[in-house]
């Protein structure tokens, strides 16, 4: 699935018309035509539906609805809350076939008299305004949103919840909001925003008939579902042996912190690894191997002084290292002589973020890729920047951040955003908040670790790592556990369950 701009969605629209021959009119017939069919089946006949349209082509979608739906035996009336000249081209069109049904048209022009009308309504349907809302929003618009807001009634928005910009990093000014959203042919980049996302309620997609390769001609994001995951995992070889699934590293844990490293080697061998190695502290290698007998252990020297060579040999032999979970915000050299002397992909996470931020001034030379999977607060530590500022454009930020330092970036959180070097981006938003507690991105490091040994491709490997972790706590909590008691260990015995969906 794809996640798009307004931009985007214009292009992607353009393209259909123009190279696809689908005229915009049918284009919206479908949607319009495919809304209508969810909501004859998600409400009832005795529930009296108000369609409230817009000006533009969303308020189109908003004629076609009901047309499609008085068809059905539903009662429904549309409200136009623009004068009649506003509307134009395919609107115009699909508000002329609305009028051939006989059925009502009221045109409204003061709030109270909508919500006066609306008392007789149980349901609201939002065609007022879609993805072309610019700016502040303005009077009458205004005051109507008010009036929908307060009503009580139940708020489907079609496309996007009218007054809300679809592009991450615009204030939002004044929004409906929705209990339900169909978005058209492709959800909008403020689905995945904490601020904005919560105007949209529940949502689906609606497929409009646009073909893929409108969709390709612009590149946009990634929604990464299962079976983007069924068409890229990597297969099991009926021969494999232990050193075909990979060779991995995970390092870190001080004295005082064995259990992140302890999280992260067991959920890097529940996802397939075939070797891993943990090197630690001389402390904590008996408490971390009682609880992992099937990994194999390093004793890491030379962490106040300099690199040792037994650990450049012991690095060099892997096919992939996850370094930093609970290894303390102490010395940079470990990592910068892990960074420059290994050709294998190297993911930092956790405490080694603050070892990585102390490399970014000066030149770490690397051709192997290097992974960072930051929470907000670590990406804000990173980039300088607050975490409101990052939560308004974290596809942006991490773009950027991506591209200036050559790195991937997992930008972890209830939607994880993932984004390779060249910019490219992929969104994971499996999960709960059953992760929100300490000990589940040492568990994710340890996934992505494993990914990262037995996939070609970065970027994919990191986005099958998030899709496993954020599908582990959702079947666990849907069959076991709640979000209140879920642990991070829970989340690595979990993943059985979403390996054997895979096979
Ligand atoms: N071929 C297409 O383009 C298709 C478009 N579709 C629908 O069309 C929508 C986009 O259509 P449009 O580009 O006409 O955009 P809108 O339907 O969002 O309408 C834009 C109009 O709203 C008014 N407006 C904008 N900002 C405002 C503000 N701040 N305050 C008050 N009024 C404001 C202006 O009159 C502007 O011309 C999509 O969201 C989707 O619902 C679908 O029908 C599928 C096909
Ligand atoms: N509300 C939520 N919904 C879905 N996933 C979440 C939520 N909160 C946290 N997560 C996920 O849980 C993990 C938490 O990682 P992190 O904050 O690094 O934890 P820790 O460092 O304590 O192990 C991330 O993968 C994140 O995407
Ligand atoms: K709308």
């Amino acid at each position: 699935m794809y996640i798009v701009t307004a931009e985007e969605m214009y292009e992607i629209d353009r393209y259909a018309i123009e190279k696809g021959g689908i005229e915009g009119k049918i284009l919206m017939e479908n949607a319009g035509s495919q809304v209508a069919q969810q909501l004859t089946q998600t409400f009832t006949k005795r529930e009296k539906m108000a369609v409230l349209v817009g000006s533009g082509n969303n308020g189109g979608d908003g004629f076609v609805i009901a047309r499609y739906l008085a068809e059905k035996g539903f009662d429904v009336t549309v409200f136009q809350l623009v004068a009649d000249e506003k509307i134009k081209g395919d609107a115009a069109f699909h508000k002329h076939l609305w009028l051939n049904t006989s059925h009502p048209l009221y045109q409204i022009t003061e709030p109270l008299e909508l919500k006066q009308h609306l008392c007789a309504y149980d349901i609201i349907i939002d065609a007022i305004l879609g993805i072309g809302v610019l700016g502040e929003i303005r009077e009458p618009i205004r005051s109507f949103i008010n009036v929908i807001n307060q009503s009580g009634l139940v708020k489907v928005a079609i496309d996007i919840p009218s007054g809300l910009p679809a592009n991450e990093g615009i204030h939002v000014d004044k929004a409906i909001k929705a209990d339900l959203t169909y978005i058209i042919d492709a959800p909008k980049t403020t689905v995945f925003l904490e601020d904005t996302s919560r105007y949209y309620g529940k949502w689906q997609v609606m497929n409009i008939g646009i073909p893929d390769a409108a969709h390709q001609s612009c590149n946009p994001n990634h929604l990464w579902r299962k079976k983007d995951v069924l068409a890229s995992f990597p297969k099991r070889d009926l021969y494999a042996h232990k050193g075909s699934n990979g060779k991995g590293m995970v390092i870190g844990g001080q004295a005082l912190m064995p259990g992140s490293i302890l999280l992260s080697a067991r959920a890097a061998l529940r996802s397939g690894a075939g070797l891993i190695t943990v090197a630690t502290v001389r402390e904590n290698i008996p408490i971390v191997a009682s609880q992992c007998v099937e990994a194999t252990y390093h004793l890491l020297e030379g962490f106040s002084g300099g690199f040792q060579s037994r650990n450049r040999e012991a690095f060099q032999q892997m096919d992939a290292i996850a370094f930093g979970m609970g290894i303390g915000r102490q010395n940079a050299t470990m990592l910068r002589e892990l960074l420059e002397s290994t050709t294998c992909p190297v993911l930092i996470d956790a405490d080694g973020l603050y070892h990585w931020k102390d490399l970014l001034r000066s030149q770490v030379k690397r051709d192997a890729p290097t992974v960072i999977t930051p929470h907000f607060g670590e990406m804000a530590m990173l980039t300088d920047r607050s975490v409101a500022e990052l939560k308004q454009n974290p596809f942006s930020i991490s773009r950027q951040f991506a591209q200036q330092h050559q790195v991937y970036v997992v930008l972890k959180g209830k939607n994880t955003i993932i984004t390779a070097p060249d910019g490219e981006q992929i969104v994971s938003d499996q999960g709960n908040a059953g992760l929100a507690k300490g000990g589940t991105g040492d568990v994710l490091s340890g996934i992505l670790l494993t990914m990262l040994m037995q996939h070609q491709n970065v970027l994919i490997a990191l986005a099958n790592g998030c899709y496993l972790h954020g599908t582990s706590a959702e079947y666990l909590v849907e069959e076991k556990h709640s979000e209140i008691d879920l642990l991070a260990t829970d989340v690595i015995e979990g993943l059985s369950q979403v390996f054997r969906t895979l096979s």
